[in-house]
């Protein structure tokens, strides 16, 4: 598995963007929002991984839940895969415990899973596979 991206929490996607393209030294390369996670999503390049800022959409996103019981931060991981399928089963097998074992349209043309941070030492693991 290779680190895909780190998703950050973050209050104003209007405030970060400007913070990150500081911080990196670019702008972001792609906007875009996925309405079935409740967040709008904004892409940096960092070497092979990206940054990922997620500004929650609506009242009942798992971001602004995060956002209000921890603050802004990192919200997850988030591991590419060749075959999500694949891994979702052997991942079962050793124990892991998904939110939901059906993959799902991500950003970034990717299907996605998430496991619980449970069974990931609190933190919340996101597994995805460019789609096909
Ligand atoms: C666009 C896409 C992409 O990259 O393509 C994305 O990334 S979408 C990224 C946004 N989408 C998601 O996050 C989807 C997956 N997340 C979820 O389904 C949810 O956020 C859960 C992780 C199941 C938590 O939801 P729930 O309603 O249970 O919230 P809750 O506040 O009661 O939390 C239950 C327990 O999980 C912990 N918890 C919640 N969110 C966490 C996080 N991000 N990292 C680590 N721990 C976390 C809480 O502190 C709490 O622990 P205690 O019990 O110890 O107090
Ligand atoms: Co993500």
């Amino acid at each position: 598995m290779k680190l895909e991206h780190i998703g950050i929490a973050v209050k104003s996607l209007g405030v970060s963007d400007e913070l990150f393209a500081k911080l990196l030294g670019k702008e972001s390369y792609k906007k875009e929002s996925v309405e079935r996670e409740g967040v709008v999503t904004s892409f940096y390049a960092a070497g092979e991984s990206k940054i990922e800022l997620l500004e929650a959409s609506k009242e009942e996103s798992p971001i602004s839940k995060f956002i209000d019981k921890k603050g802004e931060g990192i919200h997850h991981l988030a591991f590419g895969v060749d075959n999500i399928l694949q891994e979702v089963e052997r991942l079962k097998k050793e124990g892991f415990e998904f939110i939901s074992e059906e993959p799902k349209e991500g950003a970034d043309n990717k299907l996605i899973v998430f496991l619980h941070p449970k069974c990931t030492n609190g933190v919340l693991v996101e597994l995805c596979q460019e789609k096909q």
